[in-house]
């Protein structure tokens, strides 16, 4: 990546290399080092979870950092920014290429593809494959299967899409499943750093039009007609890497970024396939902060309900800083003893992943119509497992918070009813004109 000579400003990155070896920062005039533009009331309650306040020198950044962004390197950046000042670079440059790819015809969709021969954790793939439009509305049936098979309220959701965004949204899911089976599957012990270098050589090949079987094939399709990026799901899979060698979390900025790989990612990765309202006014990027927040709430929320079951695979994904705050320490979750403390510390947990919440709620009115609904029905599910983890009366070391089918019955016309309300802004449109 260094060696490269991509321009920054007035330096290129080989002597920004050169630069970060003899350790000199320096303020850098990239685009992507905007001052960080967080509302007031978040940053003021990250500060409190222990996030560094924005100093000067974080804001100028350093050479080496700013390479990083411009390759969209997170891996590299995180030894001089926060990681939600690092991924709202992510989130900036994904408006920038939304709205730059938007304005580009799409490309040709591949018909003969050449294959490859490599071995993923134990899987021998070899074969060339012809991609005809049958095999391909095959393959995309197969990825509406697995997400029906996964996550039955989304697929449902999905189904009011237009059939070229449902399916879309099928082969992203598809291929986010496959990437969390890798460490979270029955081949999971089997899985090595090596497995998930060759998984994403597979994921840069997909990008270029070159796949290994039918659900690739899909999403090859998916990313040759909507404007999807390859940095998400490249940040999906070093989400995986991260959980090969990690099991603690020193403070909630090592846990926002674990959050943004394994879950804000997918945010990203929706949001060219759904489609930003024609009527909306707000910036694409603001849509983009919102459809990562949504990620970060889901995933902070799945983390809440998992306490007990995480801890019982050795795994805490608390920041420990903030249990520390609490009187609580690594032991007190192995026991797994509901007490005041335990109580005062999630309480303050599930404050944090509402606030997370309210924040994607305001960027889902600016949806596309038809991709508003199956946001909102999971959002509104998701959201609920918060008020069953209190229910429980915190106790999510023994219990499972979940919603119950009626309660997930009812959330559906309840999100139906919140997709009919419009961007705000703009007059509502009826069939006569303005109304
Ligand atoms: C809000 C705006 C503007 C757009 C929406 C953009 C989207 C679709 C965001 C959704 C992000 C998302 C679904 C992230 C995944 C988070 C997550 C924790 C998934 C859990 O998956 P499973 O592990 O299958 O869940 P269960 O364990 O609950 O079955």
């Amino acid at each position: 990546m260094a060696s490269s000579a991509v321009a920054v400003g007035a330096f290129e990155l080989r002597d920004i290399d050169e630069a970060c070896q003899r350790r000199q920062p320096i303020a850098c005039a990239a685009p992507a080092m905007q001052p960080w533009n967080h509302k007031l009331k978040r940053e003021t309650f990250l500060q409190r979870s222990s996030q560094p306040t924005l100093r000067e020198s974080q804001r100028r950044g350093s050479l080496k950092c700013c390479a990083a962004i411009l390759e969209g390197d997170l891996r590299t950046s995180h030894h001089y920014r926060s990681s939600e000042q690092r991924v709202y670079d992510v989130v900036l440059k994904q408006a920038a290429l939304m709205a730059k790819k938007a304005a580009q015809t799409p490309a040709e969709t591949p018909v003969l593809v050449p294959g490859g021969e490599g071995d993923l954790g134990g899987l021998t793939l070899d074969f060339t494959l012809q991609v005809s439009p049958e095999l391909l509305r095959e393959a995309y049936t197969r990825c509406g299967e697995v997400c029906a098979e996964y996550a039955k309220t989304f697929y449902l959701g999905t189904k009011l899409m237009t059939p070229e965004r449902q399916r879309a949204i099928w082969a992203i899911y598809v291929w986010c499943r496959r990437t969390d089976e890798l460490v979270d599957g029955p081949n999971a012990p089997h899985i090595t750093p090596a497995a998930l270098d060759r998984w994403e050589q597979r994921l840069e090949d997909i990008f270029v039009g070159k796949p290994y079987d039918m659900l690739d094939a899909a999403l090859v399709d998916t990313v040759s007609t909507f404007p999807v990026d390859i940095q998400p799901f490249r940040d999906m899979i070093e989400g995986m890497r991260m959980d090969l060698v990690k099991s603690r979390y020193e403070n909630f900025d090592e846990l926002y970024l674990y959050c943004y790989y394994v879950a804000g990612t997918v945010g990203l990765m929706s949001v060219p396939v759904m489609g930003i309202s024609p009527q909306s006014k707000a910036t694409t990027e603001s849509v983009y902060n919102a459809s990562l927040a949504l990620g970060i709430a889901n995933q902070l929320t799945n983390i809440l309900r998992d306490v007990g079951e995480d801890a019982r695979r050795g795994r805490i994904y608390l920041p420990r800083d903030e249990l520390a705050r609490f009187g609580l320490s690594e032991d007190d979750i192995f026991a797994g003893i509901v007490t005041e403390k335990w109580k005062a510390f999630m309480k303050d947990q599930i404050k944090r992943a509402r606030m997370f919440f309210d924040e994607a709620e305001k960027g889902v009115v600016e949806l596309d119509n038809d991709s508003r609904w199956p946001v909102w029905a999971s959002l509104i599910l998701y959201r609920q497992i918060l008020d069953s983890i209190e229910a429980n009366d915190y106790d999510n070391f023994t219990k499972r918070a979940y919603v119950g089918k009626w309660k997930k019955l009812l959330s559906l016309p309840v999100a139906y009813g919140r997709a009919l309300v419009r961007p705000p802004h703009v007059p509502a449109l009826t069939s006569k004109g303005v109304a």
